[in-house]
């Protein structure tokens, strides 16, 4: 909104033109307070655009009207009972959270196209309308359909609940083909309904991208693995003994714990260190696709070939490292063919006879319980033996909390610096707030939380309220929490259940106990747990929680 306070009072009122304002009435809240304050509205003839309440934030309330007619209208709402204060705002909260879902969905690498029950598109971000070829405004309310231009995948997705991931496309614009992969969900109310559906979209020439990153330039060296705690150092210290060697490592660890990180630093340790590192992305491509380009293949395998044939990764990765990433995802075909090479040292481009002898050492890694998929045979043994010659396992950001610190200051540092924003740092209460949430995504989840808290905020100090203002921190910290050895019950033990509202009670008084320690105060409890600081307190009193 461009008008200024002075535009109003001032010199902006030989503007007559109607203009939009918004402004927030703090209140004390009484039956009939709304009504009166439109009614205020209505008699001055002014246009409301939207409202929106927020609790113990106040009333906003956009509106359109001559700018001389808002003196008046504030000095008759400043006298209703129960107002306590007017003030103008830039925005509703909701263009604000549109804004800042608007900033999230254009911050992410790949496209996302997210539709409505009726299949018009609700969302889209930048990166799909490149390689859509249409525009935020073009899209946004458009059927799907006429996007794609024919049937998509996401219209299957909205019609019969199926995830599907990777799903080749081809949209004819009649003078080019352009081709990508989606990754289709649906979306369900808390009733388990189908309310839409959400399209992650990779362009095709970006998969050569994910599939392998040949990259001799961005030197990683175990400096580069931030680290503080005895588990840690212990694991380094035999991540660089192991790293000289030449035999295959398997590296385990939860998703985003830092795997790639030490798959890299291993190859700079070793004697390949001056040859290429290829990571692939097992997960990220069909299973043909990845089969071609792990191998290669001769001219005229398959339609599309390249005059000539193409050489493999295996070939490409000659006298340097292979790290083969999400290993747990490769089809029982790819693992057949994966176990001849582990064995034999040689490899067989697609439609090919020639054995090729490779000359590359294996690095593996998953976040899969591959001895349970052994079990349910999805994975084969030979395969797991071939690969675990010396396992290497990465422990969760939760269960070395004395790392957070550390690698939370490193990694805003270097996102500081990326986004020009110098100076940026957390405080003590944030590093201890940190330290006790559970981190299910760990040190990626880490630093992609910073990294949206820098893209967003223009604060040098990064305190706890603006670290809770992210709410996917809150949710993850309950995730990881409730479970029952957090949480006690006395129940008798002649197996009489008491009331439920004592059991209700035993627990909610836990959680406050547990939220309490981690929150300032109580106004901070309360948006953790999405109620008012009112019931916060008057539960603290119920509970004996009080300081
Ligand atoms: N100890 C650490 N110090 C500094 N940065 C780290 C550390 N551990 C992980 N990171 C960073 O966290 C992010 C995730 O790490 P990485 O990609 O290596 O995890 P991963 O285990 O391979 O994840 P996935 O299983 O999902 O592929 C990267 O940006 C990486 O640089």
């Amino acid at each position: 909104m461009a008008v200024r306070k002075a535009d109003i009072w001032g010199e902006g009122e030989k503007a007559v033109s109607h203009q939009e304002f918004v402004i927030q009435i703090d209140f004390r809240d009484r039956p009939g307070l709304g009504y009166d304050i439109f009614e205020l509205f209505e008699k001055n003839n002014i246009d409301k655009i939207s409202m929106e309440a927020v609790p113990e934030k106040g009333m906003m309330i956009k509106f359109r009207s001559l700018p001389g007619c808002v003196n008046k209208l504030f000095d008759e709402l400043k006298k209703v009972d129960g107002v306590l204060g007017i003030r103008f705002r830039e925005h509703m909260p909701y263009e604000e959270r549109e804004h800042e879902l608007r900033t999230i969905l254009n911050s992410v690498s790949e496209g996302i196209v997210a539709i409505n029950r009726e299949g018009k598109i609700t969302h889209i971000n930048e990166v799909a309308c490149r390689i859509l070829h249409s525009s935020v405004d073009r899209a946004t309310g458009q059927d799907v359909e006429e996007l794609f231009r024919a049937e998509p995948p996401l219209l299957t997705t909205l019609k019969s609940g199926k995830s599907h991931s990777l799903k080749e496309c081809k949209i004819n614009t009649g003078n080019k083909i352009i081709r990508f992969l989606t990754s289709d969900r649906p979306v369900l109310n808390d009733r388990g309904q189908i309310i839409g559906a959400v399209s992650t979209i990779k362009d095709y020439r970006q998969v050569e991208e994910i599939l392998s990153r040949v990259e001799r330039s961005r030197a990683i060296t175990f400096d580069s693995i931030i680290h503080h705690s005895p588990a840690m150092k212990k694991l380094v210290e035999t991540a660089k003994i192991v790293a000289r060697g030449s035999s295959t490592i398997l590296l385990r660890g939860e998703s985003g714990t830092g795997k790639e990180l030490f798959a890299r630093a291993i190859h700079h340790e070793s004697s390949r260190a001056s040859g290429p590192f290829i990571a692939v992305n097992c997960a990220a491509l069909p299973d043909t696709l990845l089969e071609s380009e792990l191998f290669g293949y001769e001219e005229g395998a398959f339609t599309g070939a390249n005059r000539g044939g193409k050489k493999g990764l295996f070939e490409n990765a000659r006298r340097g490292t292979l790290f083969l990433d999400e290993i747990g995802e490769i089809s029982p075909q790819m693992q057949v063919r994966l176990l001849r090479v582990l064995q034999e040292g040689t490899i067989r481009r697609v439609g090919g006879a020639k054995e090729i002898p490779v000359d590359v050492r294996i690095l593996a890694a998953t976040h899969r319980d591959l001895e349970e998929m052994i079990e349910r045979g999805e994975f084969r043994e030979d395969l797991y033996y071939r690969l675990n010659v010396i396992p290497l396992k990465i422990p969760p950001l939760r269960e070395r909390k004395e790392d957070i610190p550390i690698i939370a200051q490193h990694l805003l540092r270097n996102i500081a610096v990326k986004h020009g924003k110098k100076g940026i740092h957390l405080t003590r209460e944030s590093l201890e707030l940190l330290m006790s949430l559970p981190w299910p995504g760990n040190v990626r989840q880490l630093e992609n939380m910073l990294e949206r808290i820098v893209n967003v905020t223009d604060v040098t100090e990064v305190n706890p309220d603006l670290l809770y203002e992210w709410e996917d921190l809150c949710r993850s910290k309950f995730n990881g929490s409730l479970d029952n050895k957090y949480f006690s019950l006395h129940i008798p033990v002649n197996g009489e259940w008491p009331p439920l509202k004592d059991i209700v009670a035993q627990v909610e008084k836990q959680v406050l106990e547990k939220v309490l320690k981690t929150c300032k105060s109580s106004r901070q409890a309360g948006r953790v747990l999405g109620v008012s600081n009112t019931t916060i307190l008057n539960k603290m009193k119920k509970y004996g929680l009080e300081q």
